[in-house]
């Protein structure tokens, strides 16, 4: 074994809460080091939201682009060259991952490259470029994120599918993208293909598009896409697949659809990354699918250990992450944060977007909670029309019995930070009133909210 190298604070996986907490910790003084595989910065700045939405923007641009004669421009002949576009993603990623390393050096950590896995309690072993080092914690805070799963379907793994973290990187554009399943990753890079001059199949298994979601928020999606020439195969059960990713598939499906592609991405959905890297030696129990089970502070069944983000069943936002970060360091300072009394909003960044904070519908339906509901649809707006962003609508919920604000959902451009709008007076225990008759700016977005909120009918009174 080697020399034991010890630490009061090892994060082992530096993702969003990981390194977080690692500056902070270290910032005040404690001895720190991160295990991290090599991703500086996390999955987020190398391989997920950053380099997503940053190709989503040159999507966005090349169909604004096709679009200028609406606005009086004349481009004729317009076309993306995914290779400067590839190019410009890797700069924003590279941007980030520089101010991350200048974050982690100003703050003092140490940070171990290489993968580790437990090879005892509160002990790691890192396979470093050097050799191999061993590391131990006073406290030890696991934050190792997810992997795309690939599903068990006949042939899917052979045809070795291309990742969201292939698909980043591509240079050449695939003539016609299959993509197994319409989430969050399907979607928006499902549209962002077709608009960089791919054609796209999504092959969903359930019903709708965004299935979590209230039905009309599918239906307008699913109208959304289908106008930009996206193809959307629902209810896609039993999947098959034959031929190679990059030369020819084919995915069947068991009531004999079948949709041929040059490539096929695989987008249904995470699995964790806690397989062979020894939390049983560690006393880390997970669950059936991997994940690390968790206490309200994020505590792991382990003592001295914790786990944070995606790892520990997080809901797989970033921001999430990082409240686990705070959640983490005020139980460690004695406080009484709890991930039960958290609301995170969250935004799918199609274009037109779509975000919620709170309550949809469909959750109160089947809670069986009464409440009232007020929908606009975005091509009221001034000034939707001023940008030609007409499409979508907002929604949102309503108390049967109060002013309380339950839930806000839209689809529609500027959707996150309208969202926004909505979540401080949530967070502010605002009543709706507030927002139908506060003074917005004209013609901006968040205006909407004035009308939409106007359009709450009264309270039912009691018999
Ligand atoms: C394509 C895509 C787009 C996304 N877009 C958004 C978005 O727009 N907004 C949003 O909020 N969220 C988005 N997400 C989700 C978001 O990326 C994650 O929720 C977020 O990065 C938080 O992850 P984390 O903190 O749990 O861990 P991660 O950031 O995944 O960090 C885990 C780290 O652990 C390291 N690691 C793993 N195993 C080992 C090992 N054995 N040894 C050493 N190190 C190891 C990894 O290299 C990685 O750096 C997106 C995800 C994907 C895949
Ligand atoms: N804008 C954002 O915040 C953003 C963007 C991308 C990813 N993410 C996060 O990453 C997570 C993972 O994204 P994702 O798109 O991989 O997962 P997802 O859970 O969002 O969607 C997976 C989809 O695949 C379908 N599916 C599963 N198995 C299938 C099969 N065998 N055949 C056909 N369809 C199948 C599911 O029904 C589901 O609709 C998201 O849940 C989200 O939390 C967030």
């Amino acid at each position: 074994m080697t020399q034991i190298e010890n630490y009061d604070i090892l994060v082992f996986g530096g993702g969003k809460a990981g390194k977080t907490l690692a500056m902070d910790q270290s910032k005040a003084g404690k001895k720190v080091a991160v295990v991290e595989a090599g991703m500086i910065g996390g999955s987020c700045i190398n391989v997920a939201c950053i380099p997503s939405k940053t190709l989503i923007r040159s999507a966005e641009m090349t169909h604004l682009a096709r679009q200028m004669n609406e606005f009086g421009v004349v481009a004729d002949n317009v076309r993306n060259n995914l290779v400067h576009a590839r190019d410009r993603t890797a700069r924003v990623v590279a941007e980030m991952v520089a101010t991350n390393q200048a974050g982690f050096d100003a703050s003092g950590l140490s940070l171990i490259l290489g993968r580790g896995r437990f090879v005892g309690p509160k002990t790691i072993e890192v396979q470093t470029e050097s050799g191999p080092r061993t590391v131990t914690g006073d406290q030890v805070f696991i934050n190792l994120g997810t992997s795309a799963d690939v599903p068990n379907i006949p042939g899917l793994a052979a045809a070795n599918p291309i990742t969201h973290v292939e698909a980043l990187q591509l240079g050449d554009l695939p003539a016609r993208l299959v993509v197994i399943g319409g989430g969050y990753i399907g979607m928006e890079l499902g549209q962002a293909f077709r608009r960089l001059g791919a054609e796209v199949v999504i092959v969903e298994r359930a019903a709708r598009l965004a299935p979590r979601e209230d039905p009309d928020v599918g239906e307008a999606i699913l109208k959304i896409l289908s106008e930009e020439g996206v193809e959307v195969a629902l209810s896609a059960f039993d999947l098959q697949v034959s031929g190679r990713s990059g030369e020819g598939v084919t995915v069947r499906s068991a009531d004999g659809r079948s949709f041929e592609g040059s490539h096929i991405l695989v987008a249904s959905g995470r699995k964790p990354n806690t397989f062979g890297i020894g939390l049983d030696l560690a006393g880390v129990d997970t669950d059936e699918r991997g994940f690390i089970k968790v206490d309200g502070q994020l505590r792991t069944s382990a003592p001295g250990a914790w786990a944070m983000g995606e790892v520990a069943g997080t809901p797989m936002f970033t921001h999430a992450s990082l409240d686990d970060y705070r959640i983490v360091k005020s139980a460690m300072a004695g406080g009484t944060r709890n991930t039960s009394d958290r609301i995170i909003p969250y935004c799918v960044f199609i274009d037109p977007e779509f975000a919620r904070i709170g309550s949809n519908e469909s959750d109160l339906n089947k809670e069986g909670t009464p409440y009232r509901v007020a929908k606009l649809p975005m091509d009221v707006i001034p000034r939707a029309r001023t940008l030609s962003h007409r499409k979508g609508f907002m929604k949102a919920i309503i108390a049967a019995d109060s002013d309380t604000i339950l839930g806000f959902s839209m689809l529609g451009t500027s959707a996150g930070e309208v969202m926004s709008v909505v979540q401080m007076a949530m967070l502010g225990g605002l009543s709706f009133t507030a927002l139908r008759d506060g003074i917005f700016a004209h013609p901006t977005i968040a205006e909407g909210l004035n009308m939409l909120f106007a359009n709450v009918t009264a309270p039912s009174k009691a018999a």
